[in-house]
């Protein structure tokens, strides 16, 4: 639905140059929730900005919806026909709601469709249906001065709604608002995906966004994503940065803990394997004393996903066969630690 290809930005401020993406490549399936995670000033904004040609990029492509916007005509400050009428189909919200507030709610939600030249009639009821969904039927003669900030958010996500987009991006919607707040609009966020399918890329610089909301996400560094995936693939990968950011490690404890000798094993499941009673399974099939010695469990996307730190009694090699079993059962399973034995390796090798 959305795809970027070795897309570029520089921007020229003061005589200086900086490259805000360094060649960016972006795929955003139909229908789903796409969270782009980065520290600041890693090109967050600048990404989705140039999707909806905000910001004209510097070289590369954006095809929204099977239409090249890139190949459009327009500047950052002049769009042509064919572009204004690409960027309807995809709406944006704004961390801080970009609303007028000299306008009510119904008005401020109509603004769009005054653009296209709906009438007078046509724009009430859409806006009516709009904030209706929206969870804000009773407020459309408010201000926004009168509102919360959810409530602020609200209006500005069925303002982009108005123009029925396919795509909505949202630059940080959450980052202003309170944890509770933060959830009911990220609720709302996913309501809308499965229920308009509607498909949504968002930035953010919080984890639990990720977490909480996403089907898949991107991790952006200096311009560039470093990795990207469905939350499900990144968390069976062990090399993973965004799964350890995810779900960290440090959450189970020092893997050095348990008997001196020993492997140590860190077990992750997820979906059907999460329900499986792997552990005294493979006691009873083995005949192995199990050392537990931290567990999580966490829902991400949507999915239950767990992690056990376990230690068997022996070194690796006495522990191949039951290890195999495990990743029979379809459990990801990384070798922390061999104590007691010539292998000094703190990884997650995995034989
Ligand atoms: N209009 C501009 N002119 C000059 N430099 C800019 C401009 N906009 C962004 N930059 C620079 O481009 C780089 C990327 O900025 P961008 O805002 O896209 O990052 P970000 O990941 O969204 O950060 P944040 O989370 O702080 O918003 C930064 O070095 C920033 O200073």
């Amino acid at each position: 639905m959305i795809t970027t290809k070795d897309l570029t930005k520089v921007y020229t401020s003061r005589g200086r140059q900086v490259s805000a993406l360094r060649g960016v490549d972006l795929h955003v399936r139909e229908g789903e929730v796409y969270g782009v995670v980065g520290t600041s000033g890693a090109g967050k904004s600048t990404l989705i900005r140039c999707v909806n040609m905000l910001e004209r990029p510097t070289s590369g492509t954006v095809t929204v919806d099977g239409v090249e916007l890139t190949a459009l005509r327009g500047s950052e400050h002049r769009a042509g026909r064919e572009l204004r009428e690409a960027r309807r189909r995809i709406g944006m919200v704004f961390q801080h709601f970009n609303l007028l507030s000299s306008r009510t709610v119904q008005e401020n939600v109509e603004l769009p469709l005054e653009i296209t030249g709906l009438d007078r009639t046509g724009r009430r009821r859409k806006a009516a249906e709009l904030l209706e969904l929206v969870g804000l039927g009773g407020k459309a003669r408010a201000y926004p001065g009168q509102l919360s900030g959810g409530q602020k958010q609200r209006v500005g996500i069925a303002r982009a709604l108005a123009g029925d987009p396919k795509v909505l991006l949202s630059d940080e919607a959450t980052s202003a608002l309170d944890p509770e707040t933060t959830r009911s609009i990220l609720e709302l966020l996913r309501t809308l995906n499965q229920e308009l399918g509607l498909t949504v890329l968002l930035i953010t610089h919080e984890m639990d966004v990720i977490k909480s909301v996403c089907d898949s996400a991107a991790l952006m560094r200096d311009g560039r994503i470093v990795e990207a995936g469905t939350l499900t693939d990144l968390l069976a990968d062990d090399s993973s940065q965004l799964a350890r950011e995810l779900f960290p490690l440090g959450d189970l404890g020092d893997p050095g803990a348990g008997r001196p000798d020993g492997t140590v094993l860190e077990i992750t499941f997820q979906g059907d394997t999460s329900t499986q009673p792997f552990i005294s399974q493979l006691a009873r099939t083995y005949q192995v004393d199990i050392n537990i010695l931290g567990a999580a469990v966490e829902t991400i996307g949507g999915r239950q996903v767990g992690r056990m730190r376990v230690q068997l009694p022996g070194g690796h090699q006495d522990n191949v066969v039951p290890i195999g079993y495990l990743r029979e059962q379809g459990l990801q399973v990384d070798v922390v630690t061999e104590t007691g034995a010539n292998t000094d390796s703190t990884t997650g090798v995995v034989a």
